[in-house]
């Protein structure tokens, strides 16, 4: 074994130096190049291209390939080793083989999808599919232009059939930093699937908790990139993602894997640019006060309460009733006289609006009708007799083309909005009965909080829908591909309307219900998403396996799942093993005990611990306390920008997302949480953060789903640590 080991590294040794050789030659000869500066257009196509190589090479010259793949086309002939990396390299003499593969590329799909046996394995390339037998998959680890390590994960000629996961476990054992990173050198299968899928369906994507879905969307972005290079651009991309910290978590991934210009923005910031509206925050922070900061007080939830109902569709047709009511009863009444003795029928004005402009959106159709009434005055005022009529009437008719223009209906759409939920005033036509269509409870919140002036979350999708129906699309950018993380907070509303901005429906939707801790706003079941998409529009895909925690965290939270959220939605953990989760019931003092536990956990080889708690009031007064005892504490209140990683004390509701390699859940009891499924989410939430250690701090009353899932999953009690 010792043999067969040294000799692969021997081997790949070997190869690496062959290789860095012709990166660092190749490189060498590019520079010498000199740059082309001029103004012919094949000339500088060519200087683009080779700019392009120098960048890869550049690259490539510290980390040229994670990974080989011997394949037999055919299943005879030739065994061809086939190095993958992040990017692509050819040879500098003609080769059937590139010096490095693209991961993205078809061949390199076999990497990720093969999971052993000997059967014939195929993949498939743009001339059919391609079948033959796969001999070795090797892990390579190269630093700084560094072997570090050779690993087999399936040998044709060993005894092992299968696919071996202990590469992976080594790679999840590492500790993180405050960065996502990218998986490309240990994709599985199940999650090759979904990045490769095709560009032009709307994927809904359920994963558990640490089943990769955010790390999996920013491959796919940068496979559907690779592979559809003429139809999509970075540009016209974009990634929805719950907040400004969490975007900075996650904005190395892209980068590392050679792509930029991706845009990324919080739904609501991306809505508000559109619709040229300041939110303030005070909204959001209403929102969340009233959901999380109110231990055991937590609103009834139905489908009648504000968030749930705005974000249903069903406000769909009140918007098109009250659009349409304005649109027909748009043009003033009478006719239009700019000055004495001109008149222009109103007939005239509705054959304009109703025939000639009839496409239009009505906002559109307004401009146009009053662009043309517009030329209309300016042909008339050729028709004046004197120098002084037409100085009189040009001044007149420009009084009374204002005063005309303002006698349309103000097409805002919160004028409108507003219209609707009887904040002002609506326009005298407007049937009586209409408000009935909302439920009276929505009805009298919303107004209320329009007249003080609020647009809350739930306001924008209605909102940007009655923009898109005044306005249509035109000048507004649609997108080639949109990526929505944490999918199950969204509403359906929000989807409906982001369709309307993206080309061919194409979407990645990921989330996870049993994280639905926001479930006031966001969907219960993904068939309310799946519904809004023809059939042949949309496909469905579960990530079952998770990567991020090891099996002793995985099974406790499993244990939350089952007794406390009820959710059969269970996540099978990889072969990783570590300590077990340990329950601390407080002493004398919970300050002193969680700041020991902070203490202990940050004393060990890790790089990022949390600190949980029930409310942002709670890790306030608590980060107070321990910011007195440890220097670099950071406290996440939600209106930061920037993800710090280190130490840190944060509400679990604001953890989502991200990870930490040790997490101290605080108060994991009665007095901060409840038997109610919500509850359970919360806890759930918390729980997944951990990478490898995870700790409850409790008075001793803890929800009796916690105290069966420690049991269960054989948790640890008390302060014997290590
Ligand atoms: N194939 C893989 N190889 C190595 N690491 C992986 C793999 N898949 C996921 N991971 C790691 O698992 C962790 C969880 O990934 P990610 O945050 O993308 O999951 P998620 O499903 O979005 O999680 P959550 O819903 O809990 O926020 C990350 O550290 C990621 O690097």
């Amino acid at each position: 074994m010792e043999d067969k080991f040294q000799s692969a590294y021997q081997e790949e040794q070997e190869r690496l130096n062959a290789a860095l050789e012709e990166i660092d030659r190749q490189l060498e000869k590019l520079r010498n190049t000199p740059v082309y500066t001029g103004h012919e257009y094949t000339e500088q196509v060519l200087e683009a291209s080779r700019e392009q190589r120098r960048n890869n090479l550049s690259k490539l010259r510290t980390e040229p390939y994670f990974g080989r793949l011997d394949f037999q086309e055919g299943g005879q002939g030739e065994r061809k080793p086939l190095y993958i990396g992040k990017i692509g390299a050819d040879r500098e003499q003609a080769s059937d083989r590139p010096l490095v593969i693209d991961w993205r590329a078809p061949v390199a799909s076999l990497f990720y999808s093969f999971t052993g046996g000997t059967e014939p394995a195929s993949y498939e390339s743009p001339d059919g599919i391609v079948e033959g037998l796969v001999y070795l998959k090797r892990n390579v680890v190269i630093r700084k232009r560094i072997l570090e390590r050779v690993a087999d994960t399936y040998d044709r000629e060993s005894d092992g059939p299968a696919v071996s996961d202990e590469f992976l476990v080594y790679r999840l054992g590492e500790n993180k930093d405050n960065r996502l990173r990218d998986i490309v050198s240990t994709i599985q299968e199940e999650q090759d699937r979904i990045i490769r899928a095709a560009k032009n369906t709307a994927l809904i994507i359920q994963g558990v908790a640490g089943s990769g879905k955010t790390t999996v969307a920013l491959h796919r972005l940068a496979f559907l990139l690779y592979q559809y290079k003429e139809q999509v651009s970075a540009e016209r991309m974009i990634i929805f993602a719950p907040n400004r910290m969490f975007l900075d978590y996650i904005s190395d991934v892209l980068p590392e894997l050679g792509v930029g210009n991706i845009q990324q923005s919080t739904f609501a910031d991306w809505a508000a640019e559109l619709l040229g509206l300041e939110l303030t925050d005070t909204g959001v922070m209403e929102t969340l006060n009233r959901w999380f900061e109110n231990k055991g007080a937590m609103p009834v939830l139905t489908e009648e309460t504000p968030e749930r109902f705005k974000g249903s569709t069903k406000l769909i047709g009140v918007i098109e009733e009250a659009v349409s009511l304005l649109e027909s009863g748009a043009v003033p009444e009478g006719d239009f006289s700019p000055w004495e003795g001109a008149v222009l029928p109103r007939r005239m004005i509705m054959r304009w609006y109703k025939e000639e402009y009839a496409p239009y959106p009505p906002a559109k159709r307004k401009e146009r009708v009053m662009a043309r009434i517009h030329r209309w005055i300016e042909m008339e005022l050729k028709k004046s007799p004197s120098a002084a009529a037409l100085k009189d009437r040009k001044k007149k008719g420009a009084q009374r083309e204002k005063a005309y223009a303002g006698k349309w209906p103000k097409y805002d759409p919160l004028t409108i909005y507003k219209q609707i939920f009887r904040a002002v005033k609506p326009p005298a036509d407007w049937p009586a009965d209409e408000p009935e269509k909302i439920p009276a409870a929505v009805m009298k919140s919303t107004r209320a909080q329009l007249k003080k002036g609020h647009v809350l979350e739930e306001d924008l999708p209605p909102l940007l829908y009655i923009h898109y129906l005044l306005n249509g699309d035109e000048g507004v950018q649609k997108f080639d591909h949109i990526v929505i993380d944490e999918a199950q907070d969204f509403s359906p509303f929000q989807i409906a309307v982001l369709d309307l901005y993206a080309r061919n429906h194409s979407f990645t939707i990921l989330g996870d219900l049993s994280q639905g801790i926001h479930a006031y706003k966001g969907v219960h079941e993904w068939r309310e998403m799946q519904e809004l998409f023809a059939p042949e529009h949309t496909s469905y895909h579960a990530l079952t396996r998770s990567y991020r925690s090891t099996m002793e965290i995985i099974d406790f939270a499993n244990g939350i799942l089952r007794g406390g959220v009820k959710s059969d939605l269970l996540a099978v953990p990889v072969f990783r093993s570590g300590n077990p989760v340990r329950l601390l019931k407080y002493g004398a003092s919970r300050t002193e005990d969680i700041s020991a536990a902070l203490a202990e956990l940050s004393s060990r080889d890790y790089r990022t611990v949390a600190v949980l708690t029930r409310t942002l009031a709670d890790a306030e007064a608590l980060f107070a306390e321990l910011s007195v005892r440890f220097e670099d504490v950071h406290l996440i209140d939600g209106s930061m920008t920037e993800y710090q990683g280190g130490l840190s004390v944060l509400p679990l509701y604001l953890s989502k997302g991200l990870e930490f390699d040790a997490a101290i859940v605080a108060d994991a009891d009665l007095s901060s949480y409840g038997e109610a499924a919500w509850d359970a989410k919360l806890l759930y939430v918390g729980c997944t953060r951990a990478l490898h250690e995870l700790w409850l701090l409790h008075n001793g009353q803890q929800p009796s789903y916690l105290v069966k899932a420690a049991e269960e999953s054989e948790a640890a009690e008390g302060w014997q640590v290590k």
